[in-house]
């Protein structure tokens, strides 16, 4: 039983992050998500599958408010924060973007110093009192997402001088240097290789002891891997979501079936 008052949505013993209900978003008359309702958990990874062209990274977008950037994008419905209603006049769109952080299909390092595309978000958004706490800062982000080992010696050389997969990492450290409360990743590993997926792919383990996160995938095997839910999206609308585990091998819906066994896609 929901129960959309207090911080939070309850749903059994868990509490929803993020509670979307009645989304719906238009660009000019392509109508790409009709009528979503979910619950996102906290500290657990939500796999968004489906076919192309089913609204994944629509509604993905909708969760930081990226989608204000697409002039001709309409968005209705609501989206709720631990509670408060992200598309609120009083929300700033750049302050919320910093507690609900993304990460890019493909790896897209400011062209700065390694260092400074982590402090870059503290720095905006004055997170820190003076240079020791920002190197604080840069290190446990970069700590956290598995790369200060490699890059330690070199933190004045150019994020776009680091391997793609390096690069990936260093997005994440860049994302979870303000500390969000959840992290949105759009196809993270599509454009890396099988080794620098698997460290993602264990990375984002990792990260959902602290965060909320959020996956868009293609790849069925990757959000068996990575997630404890999936919602299964087809021609704009969220077909299915629960369990991981039950959704691959007990799926309820005749639409999610025919997608996991490879009929639609
Ligand atoms: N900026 C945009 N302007 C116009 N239409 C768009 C825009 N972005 C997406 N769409 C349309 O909205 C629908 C949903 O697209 P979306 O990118 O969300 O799907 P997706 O499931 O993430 O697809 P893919 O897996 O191919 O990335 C599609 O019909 C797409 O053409």
């Amino acid at each position: 039983m929901n129960d959309m008052t207090g911080t939070g949505l309850h749903t059994g013993t868990t509490v929803a992050k993020i509670s979307a209900r009645g989304v719906q978003v238009h660009y000019g008359t392509t109508h790409a998500l009709k009528d979503v309702d979910v619950d996102i958990l906290d500290r657990a990874v939500t796999a968004f599958i489906g076919p192309s062209g089913c609204g994944k990274s629509t509604f993905l977008r909708c969760l930081n408010r990226m989608n204000d950037t697409v002039a001709s994008a309409k968005v209705s419905g609501r989206i709720l924060l631990e509670g408060e209603d992200i598309y609120d006049a009083r929300v700033d769109p750049v302050q919320l973007r910093a507690k609900v952080g993304m990460v890019f299909q493909k790896p897209n390092p400011f062209p700065k110093s390694i260092y400074d595309n982590v402090a870059f978000g503290p720095r905006i958004h004055g997170l820190t009192r003076n240079k020791g706490e920002l190197d604080q800062i840069v290190e446990s982000s970069l700590r956290r997402a598995a790369l200060w080992g490699e890059v330690k010696d070199r933190l004045d050389s150019p994020g776009t001088g680091l391997s793609g997969g390096q690069q990936q990492r260093l997005c994440i450290a860049r994302a979870i240097a303000t500390s969000p409360e959840v992290l949105l990743m759009d196809e993270p590993c599509s454009a890396l290789d099988p080794i620098a997926t698997a460290q993602v792919e264990e990375l984002i383990d990792e990260l959902r002891s602290s965060f909320s996160v959020v996956i868009v995938t293609h790849s069925m095997q990757q959000a068996a891997r990575v997630s404890q839910k999936t919602a299964f999206f087809h021609l704009g609308h969220l077909v299915e979501y629960g369990e991981t585990a039950e959704i691959f091998t007990n799926p309820k819906d005749p639409r999610t079936e025919a997608y996991i066994t490879g009929r639609i896609g």
